[in-house]
């Protein structure tokens, strides 16, 4: 296999050959779309920047090509998480074949701790340049935006990997998820997810990969995303109290802004929807899709006033039976509107948006 350094088990099957040995079908369950092209794995890892004394952590390394590819750059050491236990034996063929450690894993990205992985000399303080730790993966479909978003709550908490700083990622997603991680204020594909990524990251789309690239091709493109933590989110303030705000502002995306941050708050107390906005300075008839990240830093930052001052406001849940049945008791013909408008608000988004609960 060309590229990788002198390996003492050489000469190691292609990703291809390990593919057919192991007999190793794509699960769909698993989202398994291999990259089986040596010049896109490489592609992909060189836009992850500076690899040199990295520590690497891969997630779903699959038949090993992106795997590959970092073992042919100057790295620390590898780390490989892997749920299909059907990769281990191939896997283990280049950890035996590389110069370098590499370390395979096997279980599910969702419930690990990354923090385990890394040892403490890795650690810088998160002011100062990325530490030599960096994670990369050609991610299952079906996990990478839940996982994206548990990482994104684990930078705004510094745990986790960002234990030892700001640690980048260059991960993939659907092109169509990628340009919403991206996307700038005023276009398309502007939602939550956006501002949920930029509020905390310097995030940029790298390359698409077009899904003829993957075996088996997926319906859709593949989006390469980098996202680098920042040393001061634009919003400073906890992951879930932002994440809240921001996913009923964009509740109603075609609507006024003041109808999805209506449901923040009891019918009875409609009188905060008003106040959020007079002292936000935020027009609440902007559509989410217009408003800038000074403007959600100054919603959040009066959402989380009233929050201090009503300590129940934050766990209030529009769609919950017990408010409504509470309402109802009250004002009849108000619930019925409330309703209407949770159940037709505009459903198209539902499906265009993300459930990161
Ligand atoms: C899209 S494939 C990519 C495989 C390989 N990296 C490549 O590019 O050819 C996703 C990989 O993630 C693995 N995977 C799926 N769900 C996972 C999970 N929850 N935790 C860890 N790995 C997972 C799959 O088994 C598969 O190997």
């Amino acid at each position: 296999m060309a590229g990788v350094r002198l390996t003492r088990l050489p000469p190691l099957p292609t990703i291809s050959e390990i593919i057919r040995i192991y007999r190793l079908q794509a699960k769909k369950k698993l989202s398994q779309n291999f990259l089986l092209d040596m010049n896109l794995n490489r592609k992909l890892v060189k836009k992850a920047g500076k690899l040199k004394d990295n520590l690497v952590i891969e997630v779903g390394p699959g038949p090993g090509g992106i795997t590959r590819a970092i073992l042919e750059k100057d790295i620390h050491s590898l780390v490989a998480i892997e749920k299909d236990r059907r990769f281990l034996p191939g896997l283990q063929l280049l950890a035996d074949a590389a110069d370098k450690e590499m370390r395979i894993t096997q279980g599910d990205i969702m419930d690990f701790n990354l923090e385990t992985l890394i040892p403490d000399e890795f650690k810088k303080p998160w002011e100062a340049n990325p530490p030599n730790i960096h994670i990369i993966g050609n991610l299952p479909f079906n996990v990478s935006t839940p996982l994206i978003i548990k990482w994104l709550q684990a930078i705004s908490e510094k745990n986790g990997a960002w234990k030892y700083g700001r640690t980048p990622l260059t991960l993939t997603f659907q092109k169509e998820v990628a340009d919403r991680m991206v996307s700038p204020i005023l276009t398309d594909h502007r939602c939550r997810l956006s501002v949920m990524c930029q509020h905390l990251c310097d995030v940029s789309l790298q390359f698409v990969i077009p899904g003829k690239a993957f075996t088996p091709q997926p319906k859709v493109d593949v989006g390469v995303v980098k996202f680098t933590p920042l040393i001061k989110p634009l919003i400073d303030l906890p992951f879930k109290l932002v994440e809240k705000l921001i996913r009923h502002i964009f509740q109603y995306r075609q609507k006024k802004c003041k109808h999805g941050a209506a449901t923040l708050f009891p019918m009875n107390q409609q009188d905060l929807v008003t106040e959020l906005f007079d002292r936000s300075g935020v027009s609440p008839d902007s559509r989410s899709f217009m408003i800038t990240m000074e403007e959600f830093n100054r919603l959040c930052q009066v959402y989380n006033d009233i929050c201090d001052r009503h300590p129940d406001i934050f766990m209030y849940n529009f769609r919950s039976a017990e408010n409504a049945k509470a309402i109802r008791q009250k004002n009849h013909l108000q619930v019925v509107q409330f309703e209407k408008q949770i159940l037709y608000g505009d459903p198209s988004d539902f499906n265009k948006d993300f459930c990161i609960d």
